[in-house]
């Protein structure tokens, strides 16, 4: 009998382009929503933005998060409750937005997502990536009912965010190297749909590598579309795993080793040189990668991050420590094996 069954929620509008946040209201308008925004943002996408976003709705409220924790998420959840809002609007960077993402979810409201930076995809996803002590939580939540993604404002946002959401994409190309590995080794679940998605989402990035530059709205639309399209990659897998593999264990570490240092996506990205050696040797598309990340402004090295050739290394070596999920690090590689593809791939000095 056949009884597989699949449950694909992805956002109702996705807008974006140039001054699209003075549609914001009509863009809402049309999900139906009843009652009061909530405006969840962070002190300089308020300063940027907020009053645009106020000025088109009722009543809006408004609350500024200033990190990304459980506990503030727990504080958003009072604030709301004060609020009774009938939906949230998710104003900023991954904090806000991940922290409006799980709010909304504990509530059992809808939330619309406005991005005011391209850093990573989880401005699109179902997922909210919260780090607690030593451990990174990924925490599975519903996506944005509507995303609005001005380009005007993300090609003025600074340029190494942008980067950053750049390199987050170019690393789906070892998430679903990973993930088919996961598949033939371990039958986990895999879905031809998302892998073909995220892979090709990574090809066309790399493929207008050359017309990403800063300050030009083109470049927003392409970078908001590729994290636009991983999102609904992972909202059709129903999990990270089609832009989330080693690459993403190797960053969750370093978040931990050296927190602070870099940017999430210049991590996975960095990452992601390793992984793609580790998956397919000297001859693989390490250098592919190495090349197009640095053709991005991306960093490409240890050094470039801002961490520590023996922060790279331990990270490497402990990132199969965490999480259950399958990938080319299974099992963990020892140190002189981490120390010999950090070095080929010329990551760390020798
Ligand atoms: N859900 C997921 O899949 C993932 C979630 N994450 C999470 O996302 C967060 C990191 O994402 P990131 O976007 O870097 O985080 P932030 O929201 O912290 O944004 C980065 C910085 O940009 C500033 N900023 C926002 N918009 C603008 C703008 N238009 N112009 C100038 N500055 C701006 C913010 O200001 P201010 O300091 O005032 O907020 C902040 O300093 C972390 O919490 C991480 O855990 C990371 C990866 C994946
Ligand atoms: O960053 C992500 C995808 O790019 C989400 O990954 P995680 O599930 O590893 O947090
Ligand atoms: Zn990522």
């Amino acid at each position: 009998m056949f009884e597989k069954t699949t449950w694909i929620k992805l956002p109702r509008n996705v807008l974006v382009g140039h001054d699209v946040l003075d549609d914001l209201g009509e863009a809402v308008g049309e999900l139906y929503l009843t009652g009061r925004p909530l405006i969840v943002t962070s002190p300089t996408p308020n300063d940027i933005a907020g009053d645009r976003v106020r000025a088109q709705f009722d009543d809006p409220a408004t609350a500024v998060v200033r990190d990304a924790s459980f506990e503030a998420v727990e504080d958003l959840t009072e604030t709301a409750e004060a609020v009774d809002p009938g939906y949230l609007i998710a104003l900023g960077g991954g904090k806000p937005i991940d922290i409006a993402k799980m709010a909304a979810d504990h509530l059992g409201v809808g939330f619309v997502s406005v991005p005011t930076v391209a850093s990573h995809d989880g401005i699109v996803s179902g997922r909210s990536s919260i780090p607690e002590g030593d451990t990174r939580h990924s925490v599975a939540a519903d996506p944005p009912l509507a995303v609005i993604a001005d380009t005007t404002l993300l090609a003025e946002a600074p340029w190494r965010l942008t980067t950053a959401g750049c390199a987050d994409i170019i690393s789906n190309y070892t998430a679903v190297k990973d993930w088919r590995l996961a598949r033939r080794l371990r039958n986990v679940e895999y879905s031809e749909y998302a892998g073909a998605l995220s892979e090709m989402t990574a090809e066309l990035l790399v493929e207008n590598a050359d017309m990403i530059r800063p300050g030009l709205e083109e470049s927003a639309w392409v970078v908001v579309k590729a994290l636009v399209s991983s999102g609904v990659a992972m909202s059709i897998a129903g999990s990270s795993r089609p832009a989330s593999g080693a690459e993403h264990l190797i960053s969750h570490q370093l978040d931990r080793i050296a927190p602070d240092k870099a940017l999430h996506g210049h991590q996975v990205g960095v990452a992601s040189i390793l992984t793609e050696y580790l998956h397919s040797g000297e001859n693989g598309q390490w250098a592919a990668i190495r090349d197009a990340l640095a053709e991005l402004d991306a960093p490409t090295t240890a050094a470039e991050l801002g961490v520590d050739d023996a922060e790279l290394i331990a990270a490497l070596t402990s990132a199969h420590e965490i999480r259950d999920r399958y990938t080319i690090l299974q099992g963990g590689i020892n140190e002189e094996a981490a120390v010999e593809v950090a070095t080929a791939t010329g990551i760390i000095e020798e």
